[in-house]
This record gives C-alpha cells, structure tokens and sequence, in this order.
C-alpha cells in the first residue's frame, strides 16, 4: 500500500534519511524504530508530508504521493496522529473528532454554523460517525466532557479517534507511546492491535522498542539515516548490527526507559 523507496533527506551536511526504503502491505502494522538521531521523525515527517524528500519517492497505493501538501495525502487516505498533536481545548471530544471528519466533508466546519436543511443529514451522519470514532478508543462515555485537562493516555486515543474520522486507508502514528505512564502504554498498545486487527493499515514510529516488537508484523531499524534492518521482530532483534546501534546509545537508551 505504502512504498518509500530510496528516499534521502538532509540538513545541510547532515543525511537524516539516506536510501531510505521501506514497504508497508495492505493491513500490515509496521514498526520503525532506531536509536535517537536515526531519522525517525524526518521519515515520519516525508511521508506525511511536512517535509520534502530531495531524492526518491512515496507512492500509495501505485500512485506518487511525494510532491502533495499533507492535506491533499489525508483526502487520499493517509491519517496522521502526531507526537504532541493540539487538541482543541475548548471544545468537547465528541466535537474535537467531528473536526476531523468535517476535514473529509464537503461541508466543512466553519459551514456547519450555518447550515442549510440539506446539509443538516450530513451533520447527524458526522455525528453518528465520530460517536462510533471515540467508541472504538474508548472514550464515547466521555464524549461530551471538555477536552481540556484529559489525562494524556486519553489525548492520545483521542487524536487517534479524531484520526479515524477521516476512514485512513493508512495509519501513521508519530511516537504515541511517548510520556505515557505504563497503564496507558499497555491501554495504547491493545488499542493500536484492535485497529490493525480490525484491517487498519498502520505505520508506527516509535522509541519504545518494546511496544513496537510486541505489536508489529515487520520492523524497519534506522540509524544514522540509513536503514540497518528490516525484518519481523524476532529477526530485527537478534539483528547484529541492530543489538550494536542500540549499545553504541546504551546509557541514552536505558535513559528513555
Ligand atoms: N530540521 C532539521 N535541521 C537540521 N538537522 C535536522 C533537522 N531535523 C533532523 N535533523 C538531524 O537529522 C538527524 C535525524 O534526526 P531525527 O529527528 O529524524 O531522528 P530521530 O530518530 O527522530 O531521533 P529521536 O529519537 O531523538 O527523536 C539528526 O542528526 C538531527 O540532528
């Protein structure tokens, strides 16, 4: 579904992606992971869009995605919940995610303040769609509590709420694990295997390796910019050149964790 292939990305001197290839099939939850510095987030970054790549190509589904704004690639399919993603304060979750499938709609958000009688069936249909959203992180009891002042566990189901709103063929999550207390690690992570059991596709890009080898069929390893492995998680792990990336950032590492 998702092809990066060679892709290379660099800041001045520095290549924070270099040949950079990886394949993501239809319903498959890839892992990325890497030391710090790998090139993780610049790769989140091209593919979803923030970033240009200098040489190589995204394509989705066969067709060339590298050369669209981020919103043109989320009218085509591709979700992305980012690290530290704003949420809307002041409004409940239920509206928070009725903003993501409003992107999606003709209608748009700032239209629902005045609509017309026609466009009121797609109002309830939003509606009815972003209740199904929150139901499916967990959150519908919660629905109509502002979301200002959640819990972070809870934020990140909702931005992962707010992300199905738009039905992504493909899911991009930006370390979501990350700042999460271990019960709310555990919660995300059974999470993201619903979805992806459900028939998500999912590229999950993430510090914590544990997660990643525990929730993903195929890992893509980073370091330096280049990709060192890329493999199923038991193949990654025992991966040489994988265990010496990860010792060589030992003390940085365990510091994360
Ligand atoms: N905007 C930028 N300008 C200059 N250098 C950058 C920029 N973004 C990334 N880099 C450099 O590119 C390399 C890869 O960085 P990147 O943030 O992609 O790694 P990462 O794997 O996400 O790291 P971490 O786990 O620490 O977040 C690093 O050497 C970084 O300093």
């Amino acid at each position: 579904m998702l092809k990066v292939e060679r892709m290379s990305k660099h800041f001045g001197g520095v290549y924070a992606n270099r040949d950079v290839s990886l394949e993501v099939a239809e319903g498959e939850l890839r892992g990325v992971i890497g030391p710090n510095g790998a090139g993780k987030s610049t790769l989140f970054n091209l593919i979803a869009g923030h970033l240009r790549p200098d040489a190589g190509s995204i394509s989705l589904a066969g067709a060339h995605i590298d050369r669209l704004p981020p919103h043109v690639r989320a009218r085509r399919g591709v979700a992305i919940v980012f690290q530290g993603a704003r949420l809307f304060a002041g409004m409940s979750l239920l509206q928070n995610v009725m903003v993501g499938a409003h992107a999606r709609s003709r209608a748009g958000l700032v239209s629902a303040a005045f609509r017309p009688p026609a466009q009121r069936r797609e109002e309830r249909e939003i509606r009815t769609q972003a209740e199904q959203c929150l139901d499916r992180v967990g959150l519908l009891e919660l629905a109509d509590r502002p979301a200002e002042g959640l819990p972070l566990g809870q934020q990140r189901r909702l931005q992962v709420a707010r992300a199905l709103a738009g039905r992504p063929r493909l899911l991009l999550l930006d370390e979501p694990a990350s700042g999460l207390r271990a019960a709310e690690r555990t919660q995300l992570a059974d999470l993201i295997r619903e979805l992806n059991g459900a028939g998500t596709t999912i590229l999950l890009v993430e510090h914590d390796v544990g997660m990643v080898t525990s929730l993903a069929h195929r890992i893509t390893v980073l370091d330096l910019g280049t990709v060192i492995a890329d493999g199923t998680p038991a193949e990654v792990t025992s991966d040489p050149a994988v265990v010496k990336a990860y010792l060589g950032t030992g003390a940085d590492h365990a510091a994360h964790h």
